[in-house]
C-alpha cells in the first residue's frame, strides 16, 4: 500500500496575510517556512513520497501552482497524479500545522479502503487535511473555503465513499489568525 502526501503552499511572501496585524512580513515568512519544514518532516516519517503544490522549493518534487485558487490547483494536481501510477492513498495536508507529527499522518494513512478521511481544524468546520483513497477519489471535488469540512463530507458521499472525521491535536491546530499564534510559539525560537 503506497501513500503520498501533497502539501499546497503559496509562493514565499504571499502567505498568512491574516497574520499581518500581529507579525511584520519577514516574521510571517519565517513562520511559514518553519511550519512548512515541520509538515514536510512529519510527512517524511509517515508516507512514501511528498510532493509540494506550488512554486519549486528545495529539492522536493512539486506540481507548479501560482497560488490563485486552492480548489482548482488541487483538482489539477489530483488529475495529474491520477494519470500516472497513483498511490493507494493521497493525503492533502496544509502547510500551516506547527504541531503536526508523523503519527498524525499515519492515522490518516491507515484508513480502510473506500474511506475518505477529513481532518478538521480547531473549530470543527474547516479542513486541515484530507486522505483520499485512489482511484475511487480521483474525481473528488475540493471545497476549501468557509465550512469546508461539511462540504468535503458531502463530496465524498457523492463518490460513494465513507467519510470519517479525524481529530488529533497536531492536525487541528492550524495558524490562521493572531489568536492561533500561541500554538506556534515553539517555532518562533527557530524562526528568529
Ligand atoms: N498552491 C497553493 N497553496 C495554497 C493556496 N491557497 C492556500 N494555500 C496553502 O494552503 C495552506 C492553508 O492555506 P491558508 O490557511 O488559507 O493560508 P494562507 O493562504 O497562507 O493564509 P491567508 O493569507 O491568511 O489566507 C497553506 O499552506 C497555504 O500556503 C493556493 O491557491 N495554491
Ligand atoms: O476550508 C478551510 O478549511 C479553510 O477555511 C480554508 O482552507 P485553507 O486554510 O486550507 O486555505
Amino acid at each position: 500500500m503506497t501513500v503520498w502526501a501533497l502539501i499546497p503552499v503559496k509562493a514565499r511572501g504571499r502567505g498568512k496575510t491574516r497574520l499581518a496585524p500581529a507579525l511584520p512580513p519577514h516574521e510571517r515568512d519565517r513562520l511559514v517556512e518553519a511550519m512548512l519544514s515541520r509538515v514536510i518532516e512529519a510527512a517524511a516519517g509517515a508516507v512514501d513520497r511528498t510532493i509540494l503544490l506550488g512554486p519549486p522549493r528545495g529539492a522536493l518534487p512539486f506540481i507548479f501552482d501560482d497560488g490563485d485558487g486552492l480548489n482548482a490547483a488541487l483538482e489539477n494536481a489530483l488529475a495529474i497524479l491520477s494519470r500516472g501510477a497513483p498511490p493507494d492513498r493521497l493525503i492533502v495536508v496544509a502547510g500551516d500545522l506547527p504541531r503536526l507529527d508523523a503519527q498524525d499522518l499515519r492515522q490518516l494513512a491507515a484508513l480502510p479502503a473506500c474511506t475518505l478521511g477529513i481532518a478538521t481544524d480547531r473549530h470543527g468546520t474547516g479542513t486541515n487535511a484530507l486522505s483520499l483513497p485512489l482511484p475511487k477519489a480521483a474525481g473528488f471535488r475540493f471545497q476549501y473555503g468557509t465550512g469546508s469540512a461539511e462540504l468535503h463530507r458531502a463530496a465524498a458521499e457523492t463518490l460513494g465513499l465513507n467519510a470519517v472525521t479525524i481529530t488529533t491535536s497536531g492536525l487541528a491546530k492550524d495558524i490562521d489568525e493572531p489568536a492561533d499564534l500561541a500554538d506556534a510559539e515553539h517555532l518562533f525560537a527557530l524562526a528568529n
